[in-house]
């Protein structure tokens, strides 16, 4: 089981740096979330991309359009994984897999606020998505709704790529959503919002077990 580590809202490379330099030997992948690149275009994954080559750098686009053109652009910036939308078409889809097999990259589809995850799980599993991310919307993360059971539910239709989950996951509860065997778990604001982020990132890993 991997973890990711999301650098959103009111990052930059040096506090994502000062914060990788304290948890690096907790994670595996450095996200550099989707605000950060509205902010600042792909410049931080090509100012990250030297400074850590034993890390994976997931460039968190959330394509919906120009799929092979927008994930070419950030696997030339020194990204490894791209993220792109389940509820894009699946011309964008297929563009983003052909990118990724240009550059030996891989590609994480974000089933983010999408209607009927059931049927379009199949379909991205047949398209060769390397991971399906399921994914609690920031916004909707206060709603008091079990999102955890949803995942649960969610993740026996994921067959052949490899599952990640992701949003508003954190040390207290971690265990609710290790406990169905993903891939990769994905943490923003448990992380990097935490007065310690090198406690939490331990608490983390701990949690996360030898899986
Ligand atoms: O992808 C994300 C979100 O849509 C904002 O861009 C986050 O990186 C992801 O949800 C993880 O962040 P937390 O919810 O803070 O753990």
């Amino acid at each position: 089981m991997k973890l990711q580590v999301a650098f959103d809202c009111g990052c930059n490379t040096r506090t994502i740096c000062d914060c990788v330099d304290r948890i690096s030997g907790y994670m595996d992948f450095i996200e550099v979330g989707t605000p950060l690149i509205i902010e600042k275009g792909l410049s931080t994954v090509r100012e990250l991309r030297p400074r850590y080559p034993h890390l994976k750098i997931l460039a968190d686009l959330k394509i919906m359009d120009g799929g092979f053109y927008e994930a070419n652009a950030a696997f030339e910036a020194g990204a490894d994984i791209v993220t792109a939308l389940a509820a894009a078409e699946d011309a964008t889809l297929k563009g983003a897999v052909e990118a990724a097999a240009k550059h030996g990259g891989e590609i994480m589809v974000d089933t983010i606020a999408h209607p009927d995850l059931p049927r379009r799980i199949g379909e991205l599993d047949a398209m060769g998505a390397d991971y399906i991310c399921l994914h609690t919307a920031k916004d909707t993360q206060g709603s008091g709704r079990d999102f955890a059971a949803f995942m649960r539910e969610m993740r026996g239709f994921v067959r052949h790529a490899k599952l990640a989950l992701a949003g508003g996951i954190n040390p207290e509860n971690i265990e609710s959503y290790t406990s169905m065997a993903p891939d990769v778990i994905i943490i923003g604001e448990g992380i990097t919002g935490a007065s310690d982020p090198a406690k939490a990132a331990g608490i983390v890993r701990e949690k996360m077990g030898a899986h």
